[in-house]
């Protein structure tokens, strides 16, 4: 017996629903369990690796200080896995399904949101250093970063700690789903927290969007500036922008599908008369599965961390004793032969 709630634990009987419309098929309880037990060995050791990292480097820049923040909510984000794959494998107790709808998936949801928030602002800060390479920072500027990240915590921790709080009925059978938890303060707080975590994606995705638009055509005019100045040809500038479109198609891949199938998803959830089972169980399926895809970028930032800043790639050979050019051909972005800078002039050699 569970000692929070009285009940059995698993194998978990729900003989008593309706058996076609049961979460509990091969997707949930083995695919899903084996994907994500992949990302949290794999996340785990390369988040690992990038805090070792990034806690060498200086915050001296916006940008290291924003890269910073995701990493440390990649590596909590990993930390909710092995809770997922024991919940939804049928292997965790009642009480452990239960810290899984209370604890461990709102933590899930608040670093992923913490991710696309910083993800907006190192656009921001990205396309202002592309605009004006030569505007620096000083210690006031990086100390505010630091209080706007602060407050960027704060924020989604308070509005996700209501969903912790009002998560507080205890199960009626052993066959239970999060929202049979909630009371009904706590249903409707987690419509809105859903509305608002859109209003975040879809506007962080807009402002990543222009921004990196705005760099593009920056890069591409400077491009064929120096073409015409010196006649030659300048490959490592287009695999610049190659590099620069990996944040806006790991946004794309990661989050897009999973923010078109969270609406209707949460429609089932808080109003669950308007749909048939077997709808609800589709919609909870496209979820999960895109939902994996948004896990996913907890392992893809590190990749992002290699490919556009320097100073991580050149801290980790320093830490590996590899020769410093080492990858330059994957990642393009050598130091130029004829000015000895980076390909876009930037001291803090983060792109
Ligand atoms: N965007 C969000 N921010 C914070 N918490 C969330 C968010 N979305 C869902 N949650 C919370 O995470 C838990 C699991 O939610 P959900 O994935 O919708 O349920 P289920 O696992 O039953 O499909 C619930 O307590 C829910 O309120």
């Amino acid at each position: 017996m569970d000692n929070t709630t009285g009940f059995a634990v698993t194998p978990v009987n729900h003989n008593h629903t309706n058996s076609s419309c049961s979460r509990d098929n091969v997707l949930k309880t083995v695919v899903f369990p084996v994907l994500y037990s992949l990302l949290f060995l794999l996340g785990l050791s390369l988040n690992g690796l990038a805090v070792w990292v990034f806690f060498s480097i200086p915050s001296r820049s916006h940008f290291i200080i924003y890269l910073k923040n995701i990493v440390v909510a990649d590596v909590l984000m990993t930390l909710t896995f092995p809770f997922k794959v024991l919940s939804d494998s049928n292997m965790a107790s009642v009480g452990l399904r239960v810290f899984v709808c209370r604890v461990s998936s709102v933590l899930f949801y608040l670093t992923m949101y913490i991710s696309i928030l910083f993800f907006g602002l190192i656009s921001i800060d990205r396309c202002r250093k592309t605009l004006q390479p030569f505007k620096g920072t000083n210690a006031a500027r990086l100390a505010h970063r630091k209080l706007l990240s602060g407050a960027i915590w704060g924020s989604l921790l308070a509005l996700s700690l209501p969903n912790m709080v009002l998560t507080s009925r205890n199960p009626t059978s052993a066959y239970f789903k999060c929202s049979d938890l909630k009371t009904p303060a706590g249903l409707r707080w987690h419509e809105v927290v859903n509305h608002v975590c859109q209003f975040i994606f879809w506007g962080n995705l807009v402002t990543v969007i222009v921004c990196y638009a705005l760099i593009t055509k920056e890069l591409y005019s400077s491009y064929t500036r120096t073409k015409a100045g010196t006649g030659q040809r300048q490959p490592r500038r287009r695999s610049v922008s190659s590099n620069v479109f990996l944040v806006l198609a790991v946004f794309f891949v990661c989050f897009v599908p999973f923010h078109f199938s969270r609406v209707p998803y949460t429609m089932s959830q808080t109003r669950g008369r308007l749909f048939d089972c077997n709808l609800k169980l589709f919609f909870f399926q496209l979820k999960e599965s895109t939902l994996w895809l948004s896990s996913l970028n907890s392992l893809l930032d590190p990749l992002i961390y290699f490919f556009l800043c320097k100073s991580f790639r050149t801290t980790l050979f320093k830490m590996l004793r590899l020769p410093p050019g080492t990858c330059s051909w994957l990642t393009g972005m050598g130091v130029d032969p004829n000015t000895g800078s980076t390909p876009l002039g930037d001291s803090s050699a983060c792109m």
